[in-house]
């Protein structure tokens, strides 16, 4: 047996005609309806019928169609009830509420499948009080149940009728199950009994809760509590109605995404571009083949997977592509095959340089070791001396003799630390660092590669790079080189690092104790027309694709080359001007001009222009000007220190933009001159009556450092005196006011500009001896040096007792 509710679609079957709302009046006719004392009680599983109500309800079971039959056969009125448990089929009298609805049949159907369906409109409440046949169906002596109803007076009730209606018209609007034409009927509904009544007939609620509803006698009461109930409901309806909403709108921006990069993929592919999807493949396979640990390649993973989570158009997408293509293109664990024949390897240093024998010893040494002990683990070489002399080319070498890739780079103006760490790579426009971006340029982990400029390495605000490249020159840390940008430790041990600088005092202590400094002083004349002659020109000659016999160039002519056109320590300048000349000749050459292959010096002034008279020992016939010997970045050179007296009141001028030691030199030495006039055969009142002016030319260039101590002295004293300095004479030493002489550096270099200069002695102090015992003897072929203590002793040394001509007496 069985009894459901009518589905709305058959409520509107053609035989059912539309059950028109209830008004005040059909309400008033409802109540006068006599009601018989004894009624058919109908049994509702799931349905609870109120008073004025219009519902359909199809009868199943065999009792119910029989007792809707015989009801409606006579008065067509039955008492509904609704059973207490909705899963029992055949209820007994204890299974029903006690309290229900009178109602009439208003319609009554035949369905094609043998069930019945009526239109049952509530009357009015009931109580059974005595059960008086159960068979065929439950027939029970009642008494209707009055409902008290507030008055139209009643405020209070008709602000919560108000609010029924409000929120039931909010319900239906939420409620998408609901169609819109219910809020019509709401609102049509003039009743407020059946206005509650319609909405708990109506409201989505439990069995339980409707009986509850129907039992309250007060219809104020049952308002109140309907009211209660559409709140949760509403709550409900709108709760779900957002997540809803919610959810659907992820999935729409999931689709419209997956639409889009479905779209971009085709026009991608359309235009012969390649897709992120084939990029990631493409990278997965490359990363197959790569030497990573479990960290590294857990990383790429890490970050590859990044990568497709994200949006091909979005400016992240990009960053991390570049990010997973430099992890792939570093050369991990990657190296090339030494080739350790020392043989080999010193005949290619001979083959590239002249001389620097001590050098390529060391560097053989070097290697010597690398190739016994099979690690990279003694210190870093670091070669310094001025520029041209082939600091980077000796390193080029070393890579060629050793087969492995070469690297350079230039540190000089390097001012961030990031320059040689990188940037972290959440920053827009964020690199790696340039070592290991060299290292992915020569492809392979273990390169020779040559630090330029250790020492023009300066730091600002953005850090301090020395200490980033303690670590690199480190053995000890170097195997996990952490840079920023790859966020990962890169082994640079295998990695053979030299060093290249100018000036060993300006490389930071701390690097500078890392590594083995190996000094390459310069070269002599002999040695750069050798270089010239065996090197540069055939190299240039190469360069510029003429034949070797299309110029030659004697000794002869190379030494004029080199004095008149060149003042340097190395051979940079001196390859140039080969240069100038050997592509005077290839234009010739070109051009099919007749030409002499011997170049001569007209030629050679022809080409280059009248050239410089490098600074050469003068001559000694002026009082106050001495040669001293200095060093300078690029080298050493000579310079002159002149004073002169003029009449005045005993003062010290001094030019020639001198530094502060400088000057302070001067003042020592004319002190100290003052201090010893009787000594030096001065007249003390010399002092008062003439003003000193010393001067060191060139003006232009800034000049500094305590080495010109004794020059300025022995000048000073060659004023006073008038004597003649010394023919052929330099020197240098620092000055103190008790008389000594102290050492100073640059000695090498210091002599070489000598020789050039056409000096035969040199004064130095006792201390520099050791500097002098180091120099090769070609060196210092046809030069005398004397070693001195005492400030005195120099100008026994520089000074002859004969005046010069025309001396004053003063
Ligand atoms: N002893 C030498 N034999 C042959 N060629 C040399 C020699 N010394 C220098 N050269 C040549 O001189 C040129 C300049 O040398 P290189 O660039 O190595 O100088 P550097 O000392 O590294 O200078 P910088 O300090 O400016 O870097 C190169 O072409 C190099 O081959």
């Amino acid at each position: 047996m069985n009894i459901d509710n009518l589905s709305l679609d058959q409520m509107m079957g053609e035989e059912i005609e539309l059950i028109p709302l209830m008004n005040e009046e059909d309400e008033k006719r409802n109540k006068k309806q006599p009601i018989p004392e004894i009624l058919p009680i109908l049994s509702l599983k799931n349905t609870v019928l109120f008073p004025s109500v219009v519902i359909p309800i199809t009868a199943g079971r065999n009792q119910s169609i029989k007792l809707l039959e015989d009801a409606y056969k006579e008065n067509r009125i039955v008492g509904v009830v609704t059973q207490k448990n909705s899963k029992i089929d055949i209820p007994e009298p204890k299974d029903i509420h006690k309290i229900g609805t009178v109602a009439k049949i208003l319609k009554m159907l035949k369905m094609p499948d043998g069930n019945t369906t009526v239109i049952l409109q509530g009357i009015k409440r009931f109580q059974w009080t005595e059960m008086l046949q159960t068979d065929p169906y439950f027939k029970a002596s009642i008494i209707p149940v009055e409902e008290k109803k507030p008055g139209a007076k009643n405020k209070e009730y008709q602000a919560t009728i108000e609010s029924v209606k409000d929120m039931a018209l909010r319900i239906v609007d939420v409620n998408p199950a609901l169609p819109t034409e219910a809020s019509m009927a709401i609102n049509n509904i003039e009743s407020s009994s059946f206005l509650i009544n319609f909405v708990c007939s109506n409201l989505n609620l439990t069995i339980k809760e409707k009986q509850t509803l129907l039992e309250f006698d007060n219809l104020k009461d049952r308002a109140t509590e309907i009211l209660r109930l559409m709140g949760i409901e509403l709550q409900k309806l709108e709760l779900k109605n957002n997540i809803q909403s919610k959810v659907r709108q992820d999935l729409d921006q999931q689709q419209r995404e997956y639409f889009l990069h479905q779209q971009m993929k085709t026009i991608q592919e359309e235009l012969g571009g390649v897709s992120s999807e084939t990029e990631i493949e493409d990278m997965r396979q490359r990363a197959k083949s790569k030497i990573w640990n479990e960290e590294t390649k857990q990383h790429f993973d890490k970050e590859i997977n990044r990568m497709m989570r994200l949006n091909p158009q979005m400016p992240e997408h990009s960053i991390q592509r570049n990010y997973l293509e430099f992890m792939l293109d570093l050369p991990w664990n990657e190296f090339t095959k030494d080739d350790f024949d020392l043989k080999k390897a010193q005949k290619i240093l001979d083959r590239d340089h002249f001389g620097l024998e001590d050098i390529k010893e060391r560097i053989i040494e070097y290697l010597a070791v690398l190739k016994l002990k099979g690690d990279m683990k003694s210190p870093i070489i670091c070669l310094y001396g001025p520029p041209g002399v082939g600091k980077t080319s000796l390193g080029k070498s070393v890579a060629e003799s050793l087969g492995r890739k070469y690297i350079r780079m230039s540190l000089g103006g390097l001012h961030d630390e990031s320059e040689i760490r990188g940037h972290r790579k959440t920053y827009i426009g964020a690199m790696p660092g340039r070592i290991l971006q060299s290292i992915k340029k020569a492809g392979s982990s273990n390169p020779v590669f040559i630090l330029d400029e250790i020492d023009k390495m300066g730091s600002s605000n953005h850090g301090d790079p020395s200490s980033a490249m303690l670590e690199v020159l480190d053995p000890e840390q170097n195997f996990a080189f952490y840079d920023n940008y790859l966020e990962q430790g890169f082994d640079l041990s295998k990695v053979f690092f030299i060093a290249t600088a100018n000036n060993i005092a300006d490389i930071p202590m701390p690097l500078r104790d890392r590594m083995e400094m190996v000094n390459i002083a310069g070269y002599t004349i002999e040695e750069k027309v050798e270089i010239a002659y065996k090197f540069l020109l055939p190299k240039q000659l190469k360069e510029h694709g003429l034949k070797k016999n299309d110029i030659s160039l004697t000794k002869k002519e190379l030494e004029f080359l080199v004095e008149t056109y060149t003042r340097e320590s190395g051979v940079r300048n001196l390859e140039q001007q080969i240069a100038k000349l050997v592509r005077s000749i290839a234009k010739k050459v070109a051009m099919e001009e007749v030409f002499e292959s011997k170049l001569n010096s007209e030629y050679i002034r022809e080409v280059l222009g009248p050239g410089r008279i490098n600074d050469k020992y003068e001559n000694n016939e002026v009082p106050g000007v001495v040669t001293g010997l200095a060093w300078t970045r690029v080298g050493g050179d000579i310079l002159f220190i002149e004073s002169i007296l003029s009449k005045g009141k005993g003062n010290l001028t001094i030019t020639g933009n001198l530094g502060n030691v400088m000057k302070e030199s001067a003042r020592i030495a004319l002190e100290y001159i003052k201090a010893h006039a009787q000594e030096l055969g001065i007249k003390e009142e010399t002092f008062d009556n003439y003003n000193i002016h010393i001067h060191v030319p060139e003006g232009a260039t800034p000049k500094d450092g305590p080495s010109a101590g004794i020059t300025m002295l022995t000048s000073i004293v060659s004023s006073f005196t008038q004597r003649k300095v010394k023919a052929n004479l330099a020197m240098t030493g620092e000055i103190t006011l008790r008389g000594k002489v102290l050492g100073v550096g640059g000695i090498k270099e210091k002599i070489l500009a000598a020789k050039r200069a056409n000096i035969k002695e040199i004064i130095l102090s006792e201390e520099n001896r050791k500097d002098i015992a180091e120099i090769k003897a070609e060196y210092i072929k046809g030069l005398k040096f004397h070693y001195v203590t005492e400030m005195m002793d120099v100008l026994k040394i520089a000074l002859l007792k004969q005046k010069v001509k025309g001396a004053k007496t003063l």
